[in-house]
């Protein structure tokens, strides 16, 4: 008789528990393809809403007031003065307070290594980093991953791994190859495909299926970049004698070793040989429309003399460094630490003064992460040996706050913060709806606390499919990450991401 009572209790209870549950996970797989409106894409349950804050960097400086955002887009800036009571009780609004508000960082050179090689990195763990760091946008590099982006087919490969695994927005650039440099037809498959540019190396890539152009392939590629109006990126060392013949006779665990092996005159070297065709670049040149950049610039000195009179000419160039050439120094690199390991190397503190100088100055043009991460057991942290270890940094989730703690001595302000990160990223990608706050650009937009300081330890979470090979494990910085939004979703969140994958692909029409 209990047991009947129980029953006739129980059974519309779990039949409650049921549709509850039906509801709440089958019903939304529905809309789960249309980005905006999927819940799950943010942490926000609005599409129309306001944030509000006492520091928003706008190209018209630093505001206090309220940046209005409807279905993606900015649809309105209005200063605190300008801003109503009555408006503010209507509408869903997210107050920051003292933080920052500012465009989402673009990072154009990050190596996600996917498909192919996604034990090194990946699409998912490579944009949660991202995201986690405030970058709204990342363009990935044609090379790491397996194969290299270098056709429409392969091109195609990328475009099907990053779907639906990507957190923030994620553009290509294709590679310029022996293979493809001398064939017009092929290169402009690819740039038909979608990619934002081409990049090539001028020394071996470390990568068998990447391998290096000459300045003929180079020459050529420009010739075809100019009608698509793209630019050629270019990893600018090239092989010369070295300061010791191969390293062998010192000891690899030295981090000295490694800085001979590559001196300065490789980047000097390559620079010089890349700027015997740039000229072509000038308006009224035969490549009139192509635009040459030069990635992670380490040399401070000759290299960056000969672009600064490339510029002077006319010739359209620009060039990066990254975090990791502002942050570090060879002095303090300790024995057998591969962390530190990339190239071109992380030169002495006075370059690195050199370099911080030309940031403040406006000589170098932006900065990019060149994330590029493997498996640990690539890294060879026990062996230290800087020669064989694979050379690439992981920093990606760390670049604001390092470009904010480092820069902070030089007199680093918020806007020169967003013209490297954000501005002059956004041109160089061709990406015009993105690295501003301004009415009519899409809501890609970073929130963080500049003053805030913290730790990288194993407290942190750190979002690499690999946080041990950082070099930055230990440090400490100042400039903390709160909310980031992609295209108006708010994706991370106070160390939270959104559950689903909404970044977009971002490709050249
Ligand atoms: N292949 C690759 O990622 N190489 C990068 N790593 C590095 O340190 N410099 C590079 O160009
Ligand atoms: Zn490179
Ligand atoms: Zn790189």
């Amino acid at each position: 008789m209990e047991r009947t009572l129980l029953q006739w209790r129980l059974l519309p209870l779990l039949a409650l528990i049921a549709a509850l549950l039906y509801i709440f996970f089958a019903s939304p797989r529905s809309f789960q393809e249309t980005q905006g409106n999927n819940k799950k894409c943010s942490l926000l349950p609005h599409d129309h809403y306001w944030i509000s804050s006492k520091r928003i960097v706008t190209p018209d400086g630093v505001i206090s007031g309220s940046v209005e955002v409807d279905g993606g887009i900015i649809v309105s800036l209005v200063k605190e003065v300008d801003w109503h009571k009555s408006q503010r009780s209507r509408v869903k609004v997210i107050d920051y307070g003292e933080a920052v508000l500012m465009p989402g960082l673009i990072d154009v050179h990050a190596h996600l290594d996917d498909p192919g090689r996604s034990e090194w990195e990946g699409f998912p763990s490579g944009t949660k980093a991202a995201a986690a760091g405030g970058i709204t946008t990342l363009v990935d590099m044609p090379l790491n991953s397996c194969p290299s982006t270098v056709s429409p087919e392969t091109l195609k490969l990328k475009i099907e791994a990053a779907k639906n695994r990507i957190h923030v927005n994620v553009g290509f650039w294709g590679g310029l190859v022996p293979d493809n440099a001398l064939n017009s037809s092929a290169l402009e498959s690819l740039l038909d495909a979608g990619v934002l540019g081409l990049k090539s190396f001028m020394c071996p890539s470390g990568i068998n299926d990447f391998p290096m152009t000459n300045i003929t392939h180079i020459k050529e590629g420009l010739s075809v970049l100019a009608k698509y109006r793209r630019p050629l990126l270019v990893h600018a060392e090239i092989e010369k004698e070295s300061e010791i013949e191969d390293g062998s006779e010192n000891d690899p665990r030295s981090y000295l070793t490694y800085l001979k092996t590559r001196p300065t005159s490789w980047e000097e070297g390559a620079i010089r040989n890349l700027l015997s065709v740039t000229e072509n670049t000038r308006i009224g040149g035969s490549a009139e429309g192509a635009h040459v950049h030069i990635v992670h610039l380490s040399d401070a000195s000759s290299s960056l003399d000969l672009i600064k009179e490339a510029k002077g000419k006319g010739d359209s160039v620009t060039v990066e460094t990254c975090p990791h050439y502002l942050a570090f120094s060879a002095e303090e690199i300790p024995e057998g630490d591969t962390r530190f390991k990339c190239s071109p190397p992380i030169r002495d503190a006075a370059n690195r003064e050199k370099l911080w100088e030309a940031m403040m100055k406006g000589d170098i043009d932006m900065l990019s992460s060149d994330h590029s991460p493997t498996k640990p057991e690539l890294k060879l942290l026990s062996d230290g040996n800087f020669l064989k270890a694979w050379g690439g940094i992981s920093s990606l989730q760390f670049v604001l706050p390092v470009t904010w703690s480092y820069g902070k001595r030089y007199g680093v302000t918020l806007e020169q913060v967003v013209s490297w990160w954000s501005d002059r990223p956004s041109k160089l990608a061709g990406l015009h709806s993105k690295g501003a706050i301004k009415v009519g650009k899409q809501a890609d937009l970073v929130v963080w606390e500049p003053e805030a300081e913290f730790e990288i330890d194993e407290e942190h979470p750190i979002h690499f499919k690999h946080p041990s090979i950082s070099a930055y494990l230990g440090r400490r910085l100042s400039g903390k990450v709160v909310s980031t939004f992609v295209r108006g979703n708010l994706v991370f969140r106070e160390g939270k991401h959104a559950s689903d994958a909404c970044g977009s692909l971002q490709l050249a029409a």
